[in-house]
């Protein structure tokens, strides 16, 4: 494959966590180019050794509009892998989509209006644009099993849990597993009783009608989601753990590889399987 053929990909939040392992699974990938890194921290280090895989000629900088704008320029079909912070990803897509580079979305904490405004921005440009709140293919299994469940159960809710670095909650995966369950157009969690909370938060956060989201912030933990079913005599846990961030790579490269395709937004990795 000549060089020409590959897929140029800049990856906003390089340094961090995530950006990190999408940097190491870039480099590994035949069909791929890395061609800019956006960080805070090590400007103008080279993100390869950054990242401990050696050289890759790509230094970090802080200038996404540059690195974009460049990657237009010099390249056709450019991808922008971002997982950074919910405070700068709406502004990201927007400039990614403006010139021309074609975003693959992995930062949480958009909101629904948001999403939408972002689909009628991608519509107009006729941009593919992807935004996953979940990059693993277990969690879609996980997610589709809950619809499957709720057929039969008319009480759930969600428990999720992650790393206490983590910004924003409930979880973009836990939202979206709610989302799921609402747009089935079925009522959970009949009350049997008045509830009152004696402490605030106590019941969780409800989603839509009564969908209850619980969310734990601990360290030592990457990723965990249960949703737990009950009905008369039984109750049925669908758990997913992710253990490793390397689990979300293989929805990445996916992602990277179907977006060039899109001509609008798609939000949630299950349309694109
Ligand atoms: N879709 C999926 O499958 C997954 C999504 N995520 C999501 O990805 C995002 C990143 O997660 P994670 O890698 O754990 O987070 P990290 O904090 O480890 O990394 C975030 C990166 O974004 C940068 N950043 C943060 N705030 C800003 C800002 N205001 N301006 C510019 N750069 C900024 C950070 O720079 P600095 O280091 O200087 O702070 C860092 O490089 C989160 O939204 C998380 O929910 C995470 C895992 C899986
Ligand atoms: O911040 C994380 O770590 C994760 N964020 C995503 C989310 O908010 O759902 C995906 C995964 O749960 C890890």
């Amino acid at each position: 494959m000549t060089n020409n053929a590959k897929i140029p990909v800049v990856v906003s939040g390089a340094t961090g966590k995530m950006g990190r392992e999408i940097i190491k699974a870039i480099a590994q990938s035949p069909d791929m180019s890395l061609v800019g890194a956006i960080g805070r921290q090590y400007l103008g280090e080279d993100i390869g050794e950054v990242v401990g895989i050696g050289e890759l000629e790509i230094p970090v900088t802080d200038n996404l509009e540059v690195v974009l704008a460049q990657a237009a320029q010099e390249s056709q079909l450019p991808v922008m892998v971002d997982v950074t912070h919910p405070s700068i990803i709406y502004d990201n897509i927007r400039s990614a989509i403006a010139y021309g580079v074609r975003p693959v979305v992995g930062t949480t904490g958009l909101s629904e209006q948001q999403i939408a405004e972002l689909a009628i921005f991608a519509d107009k440009a006729s941009t593919g644009c992807i935004i996953a709140p979940n990059f693993s293919v277990g969690v879609i299994l996980m997610q589709q099993a809950a619809i499957t469940a709720a057929k039969y159960f008319q009480h759930v809710e969600i428990i999720e849990l992650h790393h206490n670095q983590k910004a924003d909650a409930p979880s973009g995966t836990a939202i979206k597993t709610a989302q799921m369950l609402s747009e089935l157009g079925q009522s959970f969690n009949p009350p049997l009783v008045e509830e009152k909370e004696h402490l605030s938060g106590a019941r969780g956060a409800t989603y839509g009608e009564n969908i209850r989201i619980h969310s734990l912030r601990v360290p030592g933990i990457v990723a965990r989601q249960e949703v737990i079913f009950g009905a008369l005599g039984e109750t049925l846990k669908i758990e997913h753990n992710a253990s490793d961030r390397t689990c979300y790579m293989s929805g990445v490269l996916l992602c990277v590889r179907k977006v060039l395709a899109l001509k609008s937004l798609v939000y949630g990795l299950e349309k694109l399987l």
